[in-house]
């Protein structure tokens, strides 16, 4: 069901379940009204769970106002010890509240609770505590010089904020994501206004009101709900206001945020999509990789911008993965987040999984053979309302077909023979993105050269998904601009002046 923008909600009508909440747009520490309002729908049961107040252009301005002021007053001039503080603080109360945090990811997500728990908000906390550390430790630019004709002097670059930051974050992994670019953001002495997805407002609102019971000023962190084009995002990435955007989610949107930023000329960090590959060689260790491929092709069912949507196999070993894959994917438990049984949730809308599934119907149009799902499963009871789809692979593809050029950001996968290392790396470059990719070996050897002649940005060898947050995560072609991680997220959030002085 799309979402419905509707006028101003009144009283919701009776309906079956608990009534939706309202979440409004929290700007200048308050909650403020929009100007439309848009329904939220639970993934697992389809049922409408909040009214969503769609911020317009005014509601944009106040929040980049709010953002400025607050950039101008005391966080502005504040240490970065005191700002490391806070940043602490925050992962503190974020520790201390991670069940309302849960619960907010899971309502807005339908992803099982044991993955939010670990993943989304365990990260959430994690993100603060690394950039706090990394902005402690982070040095100044120097140089001692000494010129030819004997003139010395000192060049040093002091790091100064960007100033305001639009941050637009996709439904996927909102909290996760979203902490990964405030985090630096704030402790660079930057503000922000974020626009969570459609999909998922309920976290970013949440983490808003922690981020001032932690100590963050009013003003420094606002929130703006809406949709892209013609909405809070466009407002957003438009505003004269805004010195820089990061965004994290589909290419088109950030050929869309080039395009609103290109006439003021503002810097934009951009993680977009992916088409990851993954290689396997016949001497992996091959229970290790197969676990490891339904890892990376299902996590989060299949919605995470990593996951691995193109598997090459070498040939001699080919039907033993794909047979212990199909296998891992019938082992795989679709049902309720609170179910401990539960390992996959369902996609994060009817929108996204008409999506999906027409790459379904695409797959068998392109001459694919189904090896395992493919459909739509029949969970009975109120999850018929959800938005859920079975875990799928294919054969019999090839790198022509639009199945295993296009991102289909799904549970799915297309299983494809290679015979020689150096085809392997021909076919798993032969794409236009360039995010992520894994290569599974017992030769370290080939492991290391293979992986480093991946054109992507991150590339992982005999295991997926393993993040050290100080390291550079970001990709090339269609997967982005710039890096994100430890000291590259700080380059991104801060503009030097260095400064000389003769001696
Ligand atoms: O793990 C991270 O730091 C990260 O940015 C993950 C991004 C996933 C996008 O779908």
């Amino acid at each position: 069901m799309p979402a419905q923008t509707t006028s101003l909600p009144t009283a919701a009508a009776p309906e079956a379940g608990p009534a939706p909440r309202t979440i409004r747009n929290f700007i200048g520490g308050a909650p403020v009204d929009g100007v439309a309002a848009f329904d939220k729908f639970d993934p697992v049961d389809g049922s409408r769970i909040a009214v969503v107040h769609e911020a317009g252009a005014e509601q944009v301005d106040r929040a980049v106002a709010a953002a400025r002021a607050a950039l101008d007053g005391p966080w502005g001039r504040m240490s970065v010890a005191e700002r490391a503080r806070i940043l602490r603080r925050v992962a503190d109360v974020i520790d201390h509240r991670a069940e309302e945090l849960i619960a907010a990811e899971v309502g807005d997500t339908g992803k099982p609770e044991a993955l939010a728990r670990e993943l989304d908000v365990a990260r959430a906390a994690a993100n603060f505590r690394s950039f706090a550390d990394t902005v402690s430790a982070a040095g100044l630019d120097s140089y001692l010089t000494e010129l030819p004709d004997g003139r010395s002097a000192l060049n040093y670059a002091v790091r100064k904020p960007l100033g305001v930051v639009a941050v637009i974050v996709p439904w996927n992994l909102p909290l996760l994501l979203l902490t990964w670019k405030l985090a630096p953001a704030l402790a660079t002495g930057n503000t922000v206004v974020v626009k969570p997805s459609e999909e998922t407002p309920s976290s970013a609102t949440l983490l808003a009101e922690i981020l001032v019971e932690a100590g963050v000023p009013v003003g420094v962190v606002n929130v703006v709900h809406g949709f892209g084009a013609g909405s809070a995002g466009e407002a957003l990435t438009r505003h004269p206001g805004i010195d820089g955007v990061t965004f994290t989610g589909e290419s088109s949107t950030g050929s869309a945020i080039m395009r609103a930023v290109a006439p003021r000329v503002r810097p934009v960090s951009f993680e977009l999509g992916g088409k990851n590959a993954a290689v396997v060689f016949a001497d992996a260790d091959l229970d290790h990789a197969i676990a490891g491929l339904a890892r990376s092709t299902y996590l989060n069912t299949g919605q995470v911008c990593l996951c691995t949507e193109r598997i090459y196999v070498e040939r001699s070993v080919f039907d033993d993965v794909a047979a212990g894959l199909a296998e891992q994917s019938r082992r795989l438990r679709l049902g309720r987040p609170e179910d401990p049984a539960t390992t996959t949730g369902p996609l994060i809308s009817q929108g996204h999984r008409e999506k999906v599934r027409s790459y379904f119907e695409l797959a068998l149009e392109e001459g694919a053979t189904l090896l395992a799902g493919g459909g739509i499963p029949t969970l009975g009871g109120e999850l018929d309302g959800g938005a859920w789809i079975e875990p799928t692979l294919w054969t019999g593809l090839d790198n022509s077909h639009r199945t295993v050029r296009e991102e289909i950001f799904g549970p799915a996968a297309a299983l494809i023979p290679f015979d020689t290392e150096e085809e392997a790396i021909a076919l798993a470059n032969d794409t236009d993105y360039g995010l992520a990719a894994v290569t599974w070996t017992s030769d370290l050897a080939r492991g290391h050269r293979v992986a480093q002649r991946m054109r992507v940005g991150m590339s992982w060898v005999n295991t997926w998904y393993l993040r050290d947050l100080r390291s550079p995560f970001g990709g090339v072609g269609l997967s982005g601009i710039g890096r994100e991680g430890g000291h590259h997220s700080l380059e991104f959030y801060t503009e030097p002046t260095n400064v000389c002085v003769q001696l």
